[in-house]
């Protein structure tokens, strides 16, 4: 499946400032019929995001033209409850290459990871302080340098690092998934073989 690289994104975001948002909440069940991992994002945040008519709520965040941007921010312990990997689809589908918030589920953050969108894991100070600059200046830019694993706010010079496992983050970087990983190191596979071959 092919995976955009992730070096550095600048982007302003869209804000979710509700916690615990879950898999149910991302992507309803009832879509989990489909066959592909095609169209999950027009149905991201599906029962916030259209009334009963399935007209736009002028009031949800993503229906808001005020904010616009590759980045979700969002509360706490994001993406818990089921293990549905059409969460990522949803949210890489809408558009977000990169999902902010100070905790994520454990099965969310790689079911991101292994579609290519990167979950960054900050302190809650910090996301405060982002959900107050974005409040203050709906087009802040937040700026993420996978590299150096930190994630910044220029306009207002603060920064904080994040943690990322070193094979996801070799693979996000390169934009692997782990097959294109494991050509990537078919030498080296190659070499031990003919090495421990007996
Ligand atoms: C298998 C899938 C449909 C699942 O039952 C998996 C799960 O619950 O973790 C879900 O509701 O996302």
């Amino acid at each position: 499946m092919p995976i955009d690289k992730f070096i550095t994104l600048e982007s302003p975001c869209v804000p979710l400032p509700i916690e615990n948002v879950d898999t149910d909440q991302i992507i309803p069940a009832r879509f989990l019929k489909a066959t592909t991992r095609d169209g999950f994002g027009d149905n991201l945040f599906c029962d916030w995001r259209y009334d009963k008519n399935g007209d736009p709520k002028a009031d949800f965040v993503l229906n808001d033209p005020t904010y616009s941007g590759q980045i979700l921010v969002a509360g706490k312990n994001f993406g818990s409850g089921s293990s549905r990997e059409h969460a990522a689809w949803a949210i890489g589908g809408y558009g977000f290459k990169a999902v902010v918030s100070s905790f994520f589920a454990d099965i969310f953050k790689n079911n991101a990871l292994n579609n290519g969108i990167l979950p960054v894991q900050i302190s809650d100070a910090f996301l405060e302080q982002i959900f107050e600059a974005v409040e203050a200046d709906p087009k802040t830019i937040i700026k993420i340098d996978l590299e150096n694993q930190t994630i910044s706010l220029p306009a207002k010079n603060i920064s904080e690092s994040f943690d990322i496992n070193p094979y996801k983050k070799k693979c996000m970087i390169n934009g692997y998934d782990d097959i294109d990983y494991l050509f990537s190191i078919k030498n080296e596979i190659e070499a031990w073989e003919a090495k421990n071959s007996n």
